[in-house]
């Protein structure tokens, strides 16, 4: 039964109140070197406690990538186990992008690393891939699921090399991605205001299915391979109930306008990500506040808010 404690019901409430968008706090090489900084441990803390300050107490949610912290070793982890107390502290939602995705039992740790209150890298929700079969990651959604906890997975990535995989043609017709995507709804049921099982969509993508299209799907489920290939691109997310990650934002080319190009009536679920053009302007945090301010009010409008 959801509650208002709940991942979906926190993000419902915290992106009306802050805006919809997502952080990105990378101490990505080439970012570090931008600020001045060096690109070691010392560079990365200045960098990334400066975004934190900057972002943490105005937007709904942040979202730090591991690789990034990992790459300086037991340091780099303890400084993301920082920035996560203090995101948690200034009350933003904290999704880790983690992209975990093992066979189930391995699963159930990496699960219990991110998911479980009682972690020292406990986090609000984390990114995972379906690629090992969604249903690989059912230990993730039901630690999710008893902590109040969200999931985000892996549908259609903002990265050219995505498509083969994701775009390839299932027997019953649907594409990968759009059975990740109705698999992972199967979790949100009919929850309000939405579940907390969300999926990530790039915003470099194709645009999703027009209605008429999506309709058409329903109608013609497994009957002919030719009737959907011809919608390459097209993926229908008028069912989908739970909050929808973009990233691909700013950096890679992503716009505000994307986003209902790429969700349709969804965009209202959008959670946009931008990591490297929100740092573009600092480190003077002033910069950065103002930068976030305009690209929420740009977000809003184009999702029609
Ligand atoms: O899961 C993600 O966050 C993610 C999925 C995806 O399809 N594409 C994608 O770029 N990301 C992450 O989003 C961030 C994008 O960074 P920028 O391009 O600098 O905004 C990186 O941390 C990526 O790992």
């Amino acid at each position: 039964m959801p509650t208002t404690k709940d991942f979906g019901a926190r993000a419902h409430r915290l992106a009306r109140e802050r805006g919809p968008l997502c952080a990105g706090i990378d101490p990505h090489g080439s970012q570090l070197l931008n600020w001045g900084l060096d690109d070691d441990l010392e560079g990365a803390e200045r960098f990334v406690l400066t975004l934190t300050e900057a972002v943490a107490d105005q937007c709904a949610f942040v979202k730090p990538q591991s690789a990034f912290f990992e790459r300086f070793g037991s340091g780099g982890v303890a400084l993301l186990e920082r920035v996560i107390a203090e995101c948690r502290k200034a009350g933003a939602l904290v999704i880790l992008d983690v992209k975990r995705g093992d066979i189930g039992s391995t699963m159930a740790a990496y699960a219990q690393a991110y998911l479980d209150p009682a972690s020292p890298l406990a986090v609000d929700a984390i990114t995972v891939s379906p690629y090992l079969g969604t249903g690989s990651l059912q230990p993730a959604f039901d630690l999710a699921s008893a902590h109040g906890k969200g999931v985000f997975v892996l549908a259609r990535t903002s990265n050219p090399e995505g498509k083969q995989i994701q775009m390839a043609k299932r027997r019953d017709g649907r594409s990968v991605a759009q059975g990740v995507i109705d698999e992972v709804n199967l979790q949100n049921g009919d929850a309000e205001p939405m579940g907390s099982f969300g999926i990530v969509m790039g915003a470099t993508i194709g645009a999703c299915a027009a209605e008429g299209d999506a309709r058409l799907r329903e109608s013609t489920y497994g009957i002919t391979h030719t009737t959907v290939s011809q919608r390459d691109s097209a993926h229908d997310l008028s069912q989908f109930n739970g909050p929808i990650l973009v990233p691909g934002m700013g950096a890679q080319g992503g716009r505000p306008s994307d986003l209902p190009r790429v969700l349709g009536a969804a965009a209202n679920f959008a959670i946009p990500s931008y990591s490297r053009q929100i740092a573009q302007p600092g480190p003077a945090t002033a910069s950065i506040r103002t930068a976030v301010e305009g690209l929420q009010e740009e977000c809003r409008a184009a999702m029609g808010e």
